[in-house]
């Protein structure tokens, strides 16, 4: 599948939040949406999940203007917590799984377990980490032809993030691309193959990360640190 995202533009009040931003999201890749806090990412994952609309330019999957019907088929985490805090987390999986025709049961036992959720905790009294590993549990439960991840490791500390980032690499449909938005550049250095990064509603670079290793001859956090330092 293919995302294809032609000269958007979000405005909010008289303020860009998207500022003429087009980007091709192609198949079997896992790319780094990167930028400090208000740049813009959040708000394009918004509307390439079909949550916002863009007062100008054009998103596409496969030729399908973003729906009802594109949602089948992109399986969107926001930032924002989403369960009732009286559910349990078993009751969130439910809870999802009525929501999607291709979530997989089974396959949310198994990230759970993997992450060390317990499917009798209460949601309200899971830690920030705890609720992080929810949202990406249910998230990767889909089988997906495009995950859209909005600041995943946010909230889960240094040592679990390794392993948090393990979990998504091995649990998405194959064939499937990942985004990940995140300003943790260093974590997702390792896994990421294209990075997009992202100042002031802008695409201020993009590229693969080998070749911008290669012709470089630095790294994306590098990279990172001059555009953003
Ligand atoms: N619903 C909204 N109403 C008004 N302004 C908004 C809204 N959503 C985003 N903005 C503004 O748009 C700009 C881009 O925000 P956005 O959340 O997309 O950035 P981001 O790169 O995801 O940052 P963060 O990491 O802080 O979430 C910011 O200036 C923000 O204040």
């Amino acid at each position: 599948m293919m995302l294809d995202c032609v000269n958007v533009v979000k405005r909010y009040g008289g303020k860009f939040a998207v500022n003429g931003m087009s980007v091709a999201i192609e198949d079997a890749h896992i790319y780094g949406l990167l930028g400090p806090n208000g740049s813009g990412k959040s708000t394009w994952m918004k509307m390439a999940a079909g949550l916002i609309v863009p007062d100008e330019g054009e998103m596409r999957l496969d030729g399908v203007k973003i729906s009802a019907e594109t949602k089948k088929h992109i399986a969107y985490m926001p930032t924002e917590g989403y369960f009732y805090s009286y559910m349990k987390i078993k009751d969130a999986g439910r809870y999802y799984q009525d929501f999607f025709d291709d979530f997989d049961a089974q396959q949310f036992e198994k990230l759970t377990a993997d992450m060390d959720l317990e499917m009798n905790m209460k949601v309200r009294n899971l830690s920030s980490g705890m609720m992080a590993k929810l949202k990406i549990a249910v998230t990767l439960s889909r089988k997906a032809e495009l995950y859209l991840l909005d600041e995943p490791l946010n909230g889960i500390d240094l040592l679990a993030r390794d392993e948090v980032v393990n979990t998504i690499l091995t649990n998405m449909s194959d064939n499937a691309s990942v985004v990940i938005s995140s300003h943790l550049v260093e974590e997702l250095e390792r896994i990421i193959d294209k990075a997009i990064f992202m100042k002031d509603g802008q695409i201020v670079l993009m590229g693969d990360v080998e070749e911008i290793r290669q012709e470089r001859g630095e790294s994306v956090t590098d990279l990172y640190r001059q555009i953003y330092g």
